[in-house]
C-alpha cells in the first residue's frame, strides 16, 4: 500500500448527535483511490456518500479512522490545516456552483489559483484549461451568461485550477439534464484519464459507466 496514493481512507467512523438522537452514518468505511482512477460510491439515500466525501475533501471531521491526501493526513487536523491540504491536493466539484457571480470565468479561476497556494510550476495557465475544457471563448463571461453546460464546465475548472492529485464530486450530476450530465462524465473522465483520481457519488446509470470501479455504500457501510 503507497503512502502517496491519492486518497486512502481506513476505517472511517461518522457519528451525529442530535440531542437524544445518535446517528452512524459511517461504519469502518475503507477505500483507495489511485492516480488515474475513476472511483463511483453509489448507494441509496441517506447511506452515507455526503458523509463520506465531506470527510475525504476536509469540510467535516470523521468520528474515527484516516483519511490520507497524497500522503498527507486529513483527517483530526485543525479546519486551517485541512483547507490547506484542499487547497493544493484537491478540487471539490459542487453540486450548485461554486463561481463567484460577479467574477468573469477566468478571474474565478485565478482566485482559486491565488487562494490554493499549491505549487506554481504545476498550476496551468487559466486560458489552456478553459482552452481544455472548450471554454476559451467564455473566458470574459460572468456564470450568468453562461449555459448550464458551461456552468459546470466552469465549476470544473476552478476544481482543476490547481491542478488536483483527487478531484471529488458529490452528485455532481444530479440536478443537470442528459446532454450536461455526459458532458461533466466525459470530463471527469478525460481528468482520470490524464492521470488525475477522481472520487464521485452518484445514483445514475451514466456514473456507474463512467467509473473504472463502483463502490456500494449501506447504512454507512461498504458493501462487499
Ligand atoms: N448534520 C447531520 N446531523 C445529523 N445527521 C446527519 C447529518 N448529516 C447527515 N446525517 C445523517 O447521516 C446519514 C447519512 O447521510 P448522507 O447525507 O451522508 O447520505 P447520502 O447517501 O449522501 O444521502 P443522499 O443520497 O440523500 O444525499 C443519514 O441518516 C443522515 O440523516
Amino acid at each position: 500500500m503507497s503512502a502517496d496514493r491519492p486518497l486512502r481512507v481506513e476505517r472511517l467512523y461518522r457519528f451525529y448527535r442530535a440531542g437524544e438522537e445518535e446517528t452512524l452514518a459511517l461504519r469502518g468505511v475503507s477505500l483507495q483511490v489511485s492516480a488515474g482512477e475513476f472511483l463511483a460510491v453509489t448507494g441509496p439515500s441517506g447511506s452515507g456518500k455526503t458523509t463520506l466525501l465531506s470527510c475525504v475533501a476536509g469540510t467535516d471531521e470523521p468520528s474515527g479512522g484516516t483519511i490520507w491526501i497524497a500522503g498527507h493526513r486529513m483527517s483530526h487536523r485543525p479546519a486551517a490545516v485541512r483547507a490547506r491540504l484542499r487547497g493544493r491536493h484537491l478540487g471539490l466539484v459542487a453540486q450548485e456552483n461554486n463561481l463567484f457571480d460577479h467574477l468573469s470565468v477566468i478571474q474565478n479561476v485565478r482566485l482559486a489559483q491565488r487562494l490554493g497556494a499549491a505549487d506554481r510550476r504545476q498550476v496551468p495557465a487559466s486560458l489552456d484549461l478553459l482552452d481544455q475544457l472548450g471554454l476559451g471563448g467564455r473566458a470574459g463571461d460572468v456564470p450568468a451568461r453562461l449555459s448550464s453546460g458551461e456552468l459546470a464546465r466552469a465549476g470544473l475548472a476552478v476544481a482543476l485550477a490547481n491542478a488536483p492529485d483527487l478531484v471529488v464530486a458529490d452528485e455532481p450530476t444530479g440536478e443537470l439534464d442528459q446532454a450536461t450530465e455526459d458532458d461533466v462524465l466525459t470530463l471527469l473522465r478525460s481528468c482520470a484519464d490524464r492521470g488525475t483520481a477522481v472520487l464521485v457519488s452518484g445514483h445514475s446509470d451514466a456514473v456507474r459507466r463512467t467509473a473504472d470501479r463502483v463502490l456500494t455504500l449501506a447504512d454507512g457501510v461498504m458493501q462487499p
